[in-house]
């Protein structure tokens, strides 16, 4: 609520032309984390301190994108001539329906954006959809809520496979990825647990839940430097479901460990705090590399970070097997939509044959270097069934050495995000 209040008037106009041209870069197959990025800068320059204004709309208008559209719609039925219109249109239907701006200032400040766009010639337009949207916004949303499409927020293909895949859950995740996710922490095992850090943010006036030993989940987000012993590297930011992972590892000290798609270092950081073990930290990607050296630097931990493709161990391996190999490989990250509301809307049906392709040559390259008696989790972010457990049940009958330990699907819910989870032993 403060933010809008401050960013009345022109600035408004600012920033929701920003929110638009964010939305057309993620429809031409950008990220939004890139996007938002470039805009803030940009941003930055005109509108200091507008940046979290920023993201709340870009998130929301990405996460309600089907609805807003469905509004749309039905307050002008056919496609204006000017994208650039349609997608500030979309941004005040945001602002109007999903906030608390002022609904003259959203309205004013849009028509004051539109005058930048076709000679100006949809100022008209906009201010009657707009006064429209307002004069209709209860039932308008009912009446969205009423449409199949509208009301999930997701690609009908998405919303289909998942109806397949989850006969009795489907709804429920696709409500899970349109909400806000939690802030989760994890309390660094090396200094204390979680009801000790809990008592830290109570004195720092901030609620929490204990979620386990090492987890609690904050009642609001806040940025990481109101955490007690950020810097110091007494908690990091991870969601519950992400910290199964070091869990399930079953490590013990001494062990010699590979961490085959590290960046940026989460998973990294965890199992180091959980056991004194010699670890390399591998990923594809030198830039994303970078960042699992600063967690680890900040959590006060080593691991030898190397760049390399994890699917050629020749470029890497030194020959000598591992007791342990976490594989979080690339996917779909449809898990973690609402984290990244963009990624319903990049990602194409047909990007499973290959993302499947990719994950079987990263695994099967793996599991060489894995020491007999080791044991290889084999890990998504996704909760398609073909990155998961068809991954698995091909892995199986693809090696006969290899036993499966147990496999979980996390759905998205309340206390954590999708992941999926498989458990490999070898003989
Ligand atoms: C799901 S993310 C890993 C998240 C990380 N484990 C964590 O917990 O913070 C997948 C990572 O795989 C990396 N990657 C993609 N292809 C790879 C490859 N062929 N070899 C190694 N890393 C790869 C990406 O750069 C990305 O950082």
């Amino acid at each position: 609520m403060r933010r809008w209040l401050v960013f009345f008037g022109s600035c408004m106009s600012s920033i929701q032309q920003h929110a638009a041209d964010i939305l057309a870069a993620v429809e031409d197959g950008r990220t939004l984390t890139d996007a938002l990025a470039d805009a803030q800068q940009r941003l930055a320059t005109e509108h200091a301190g507008s940046r979290g204004a920023l993201q709340d709309i870009a998130y929301g208008v990405l996460r309600y994108r089907s609805e807003l559209l469905w509004m749309l719609r039905h307050l002008v039925p056919r496609a204006l001539p000017e994208p650039a219109v349609e997608r500030l249109l979309l941004v005040a239907l945001y602002q109007l329906v999903h906030t608390r701006a002022a609904a003259y200032a959203v309205v004013n400040e849009t028509v004051n954006a539109a005058a930048h766009h076709a000679g100006g010639r949809f100022k008209g337009l906009v201010n009657g959809v707009l006064r429209n949207a307002l004069r209709q916004k209860e039932t308008l949303a009912e009446a969205a809520h009423n449409d199949p499409l509208a009301r999930w927020n997701h690609p009908q293909w998405w919303v289909d496979r998942l109806r397949v895949a989850y006969p009795q859950d489907w709804q429920t995740v696709l409500a899970a990825g349109n909400t806000h996710p939690p802030m989760t922490l994890r309390v660094n095992h090396r200094h204390e647990a979680a009801a000790d850090y809990a008592a830290r943010l109570a004195q720092a006036g901030l609620e929490c839940t204990v979620l386990d030993g090492q987890a609690l989940m904050l009642a609001r987000p806040v940025p990481v430097k109101e955490l007690p012993g950020f810097a110091d590297g007494l908690v990091s930011v991870q969601d519950w479901g992400a910290q199964q992972a070091a869990h399930r590892l079953q490590l013990a000290d001494g062990q010699r460990v590979l961490d085959a798609c590290a960046a940026p270092g989460g998973k990294t950081g965890h199992m180091l705090e959980l056991a004194d073990i010699e670890l390399t930290a591998l990923d594809i990607d030198a830039a994303r590399l970078e960042r699992v050296r600063e967690n680890l630097n900040r959590l006060g931990l080593s691991a030898l970070t190397v760049a390399a493709d994890a699917a050629r161990p020749d470029s890497f391996w030194d020959g000598r097997p591992y007791d342990r190999i976490l594989a979080d490989v690339p996917c779909s990250a449809s898990g973690v939509v609402r984290r990244h509301p963009d990624i319903k809307w990049l990602r194409r049906p047909e990007d499973f044959a290959l993302l499947a392709r990719q994950q079987a040559a990263m695994v099967d390259a793996l599991w060489g270097l894995l020491a007999s008696g080791g044991k290889m989790l084999y890990a998504t972010c996704s909760i398609f069934p073909e990155e998961n457990r068809r991954q698995l049940d091909s892995f199986l009958s693809r090696h006969a050495d290899a036993t499966c330990e147990g496999d979980e699907q996390l759905l998205p819910g309340p206390r954590h995000d999708g992941f999926y989870y498989a458990l490999l032993a070898k003989a």
